[in-house]
């Protein structure tokens, strides 16, 4: 997908003030760059396919009631912010452990105008206290194996957990399976052939019964 590609791409799905915002989201981590690496240097002339689009493609496939949404070692805001300014109504928390990226997050969701609905939990993710979310999602974060124990205990029974993956994605997934249950499916990358789109729900550890809420 080219940048111009990925440019139409968001447009034909947002409004104009919607993609000014992302324009906005863009100029902010690019400037950063200069203080941290939040991005790979080589994919930064690519931002809109390489990290606006390859987040904002994980949007379909949340539920349209999806009220809060948890993004596990956001970064740069990727894909969480991008969710947040795309997806007006939904909550979103941005767990980040790093100090400075702690503060870029803060800055940039009141500079884009979304501290209402974005909390920046800025502490590891084993520090937090559980509370069950619609959505998560984690990008270059975990292996599933590793990630599914860590965020089990922010899921409910309905959540989607929505996982970008390089080629490992079927490895990983296969890898989980020795140990956890539940309905899972890969999806195409939009942005990378050679990436994936893992989307799971009904996860519990295998030989457990439903969670209650
Ligand atoms: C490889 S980066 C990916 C960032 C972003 N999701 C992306 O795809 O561009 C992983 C991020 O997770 C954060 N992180 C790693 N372990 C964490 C933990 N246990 N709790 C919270 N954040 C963590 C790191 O500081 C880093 O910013």
């Amino acid at each position: 997908m080219t940048e111009a590609e990925a440019r139409a791409w968001v447009e034909a799905l947002v409004p104009r003030e919607t993609v000014e915002q992302l324009e906005r989201l863009v100029a902010i981590v690019l400037d950063e760059m200069g203080r941290q690496n939040l991005i790979a240097a080589s994919t930064a002339e690519h931002i809109w396919a390489r990290h606006i689009v390859d987040s904002a493609q994980l949007l379909p496939m949340a539920p349209d009631e999806a009220a809060s949404w948890i993004d596990l070692g956001s970064g740069a805001g990727f894909p969480g912010m991008v969710v947040a300014a795309m997806r007006p109504g939904l909550h979103i928390t941005l767990v980040e452990s790093r100090r400075k990226r702690i503060d870029f997050l803060s800055g940039m969701a009141d500079a884009l105008g979304l501290a209402d609905r974005v909390t920046v939990a800025g502490c590891r993710l084993e520090m937090l206290d559980s509370a069950a979310q619609d959505v998560i999602s984690a990008r270059a974060f975990a292996p599933m194996d590793r990630l599914l124990p860590l965020a089990h205990r922010f899921s409910h029974p309905g959540t989607v957990w929505l996982l970008p993956k390089g080629r490992s994605a079927a490895s990983e997934l296969d890898a989980a399976r020795a140990s956890w249950q539940g309905d899972f499916r890969i999806e195409p990358s939009l942005t990378d052939p050679d990436s994936a789109i893992i989307v799971a729900t009904k996860v519990q550890p295998r030989g457990r019964g439903p969670k209650q809420r």
